[in-house]
């Protein structure tokens, strides 16, 4: 099997035109699948590739002028328009709805207050094969080339097609690596390709960029149409404030943050201060802010950057498509996910989905998505059979940025899972502190809410749900450098009511060589604590 490492080496020049595939199939995402005759596309085509199954050649030295950014090479190399396009539809709608909108419009809601979804012309994007667009994307990653060097932006024909290369505003994020958890999976859970995807690293250390750089993109192209946009404002548990502010101040766009007074860690907090963002510390909880951004977003010209807002889930859905494409395009069995406010398994499962029905792979992984059992409002939907959902109120805990009692995109959670066989699992606050320890002990340095992912895995082992060869994808949301106060308090054993059984807390020794000798002796004399 490729490694990631692979696909640093694919050589297809980044501007080559699609060639059309003679017979494209037809796709459950079409709303409008009437089409009996495919026109045949209007394409000027400077492709390099001789057909869809040839291997790419190698790509042309495109050496830059001096007096050139990047931004102005990609100008002179902007590919044709191929007729890719996206519009707003209700969200899960069906296909006798008429009802649309623009991408340009500023709307989040359906007419009858439902989720949006950004929808793709699928019938355009199905005139090229798998093979083509498998090609494409794994030609663009770890280049330079503007806007592709993003590994969102790579995949920018099913993202935004529409917007112009100049108005994207980008960090060069995604291509985060996949790595094999070899220790951790072999000690604690008997599983040989067990692995995690780290969208924690990343620009402002969690995947919210991979959604960010999209919303604000398209920000940036409103505010150049001259659309009401006077800045661009979220509530948050920390990480959306944090890519919000971040990718506004990369564009000079005002971003306004509103913030659950002292339920966020200190690193969260100070990235939207340093970005220069209004920050707002407001005396509730997440979804008591998520209320107040909705109300302000209805009466001023603030442009709503929460997941509601289907825009974002288009960036985020990318990961999944990185996922496939790290394991030179096989499908993993499983991949787990732990939700909040619950956009970010719709965005999984919308990104498999895509590849799926586009013939870059001809299946998608089953789905876990995992919940702290402090809030736990999806698990509670899942265990009832899903007869009925109702909000909780979240209790604290540890995994805070997954403190959410009332998740926006729950319709969208509901709808992914039940597509996919998914399943839902959830973990107390000493299974994850526990999990996110062990699995530090193995090298990683995980956050809490990768904690409640590994729990979620863990018991999913135990009960024999996942076989101890399934290949296992456990998606790390957020740097653990942005928690760094749950792992002092766990390695220091202060935790109320917790054992923390796999604490290491420093030794105090004197500065004298005969103590230090005595305790070095000590430690050599005891068993290793995990044997590789
Ligand atoms: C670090 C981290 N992990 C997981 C999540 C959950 O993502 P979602 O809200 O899309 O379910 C969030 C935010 O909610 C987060 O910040
Ligand atoms: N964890 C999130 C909560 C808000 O989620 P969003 O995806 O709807 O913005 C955060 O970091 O704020």
């Amino acid at each position: 099997m490729a490694s990631s490492s692979s696909l640093f080496h694919a050589s297809l020049s980044s501007f080559i035109d699609p060639k059309p595939k003679p017979n494209p199939s037809p796709s459950p995402f079409y709303r409008n699948p009437v089409a009996k005759h495919r026109p045949s596309p209007i394409i000027t085509c400077t492709s390099t590739a001789s057909n869809n199954n040839s291997p790419p050649p190698a790509a042309p030295k495109l050496r830059r002028a001096v007096e050139e950014n990047i931004r102005d090479e990609a100008r002179r190399h902007r590919p044709s328009d191929k007729g890719f396009s996206a519009k707003y539809v209700p969200f899960n709608a069906g296909f006798d709805s008429a009802e649309s909108y623009s991408l340009d419009e500023i709307v989040y809601r359906s007419r009858s207050g439902g989720l949006l979804d950004v929808e793709h012309d699928m019938e355009a994007l199905a005139k090229f094969d798998g093979a083509y667009w498998r090609r494409l994307f794994d030609s663009r990653v770890g280049r330079t080339t503007w806007p592709y060097g993003s590994g969102v932006w790579s995949k920018k024909e099913w993202v935004l097609p529409e917007i112009d290369d100049d108005d994207i505003i980008s960090a060069f994020e995604g291509n985060s690596n996949l790595f094999w958890a070899e220790r951790f999976g072999k000690q604690f859970l008997g599983m040989s390709d067990l692995w995690v995807k780290h969208c924690g690293i990343s620009h402002t250390g969690s995947f919210k960029d991979l959604g960010m750089t999209v919303l604000v993109s398209q920000v940036n192209r409103l505010r150049k149409l001259k659309r009401p946009v006077v800045g661009v404002g979220c509530a948050s548990t920390g990480d959306t404030s944090a890519a919000l502010s971040a990718y506004c101040a990369s564009a000079g766009i005002p971003s306004i943050v509103f913030l659950p007074a002292n339920k966020i860690s200190m690193a969260q907090l100070v990235q939207p201060i340093a970005n220069g963002a209004f920050v707002l510390s407001i005396d509730t909880d997440f979804d008591g802010c998520m209320k107040l951004i909705r109300e302000i977003t209805a009466e001023l010209p603030i442009y709503l950057a929460n997941s509601l807002n289907s825009l974002r889930l288009e960036g985020q859905k990318t990961a999944a498509i990185e996922i496939l494409q790290q394991f030179d395009w096989e499908v993993p069995d499983w991949v787990i996910v732990p939700g909040g406010n619950l956009g970010n398994i719709y965005a999984f499962y919308k990104g498999f989905k895509m590849c799926k029905e586009l013939g870059l792979v001809d299946k998608i992984p089953r789905l876990v998505c995992a919940q702290a059992a402090n809030a736990n409002p999806l698990y509670l939907h899942y265990k009832s059979g899903w007869k009925e959902f109702n909000p909780v109120k979240a209790n604290s805990t540890f995994a805070s940025a997954i403190q959410i009692g009332d998740p926006v995109s729950i319709d969208r959670a509901v709808y992914a899972l039940k597509n996919c066989d998914g399943i839902v699992e959830e973990a107390t606050e000493e299974e994850l502190m526990d999990a996110m320890a062990q699995a530090d002990s193995t090298g990683m340095f995980i956050c809490p809410h990768t904690g409640v992912a590994l729990t979620a895995l863990i018991k999913l082992r135990k009960s024999g749900v996942i076989a101890p060869g399934d290949r296992t994808v456990v998606v790390s949301t957020a740097h653990g450098l942005k928690f760094t106060q749950s792992k002092i308090d766990y390695h220091s054993k202060v935790i109320p009511e917790m054992e923390c059984r796999f604490a290491n807390p420093p030794v105090e020794v004197r500065a004298n060589f005969g103590a230090v000798m005595d305790v070095l002796k000590d430690f050599l004399n005891k068993p290793p604590k995990c044997k590789a």
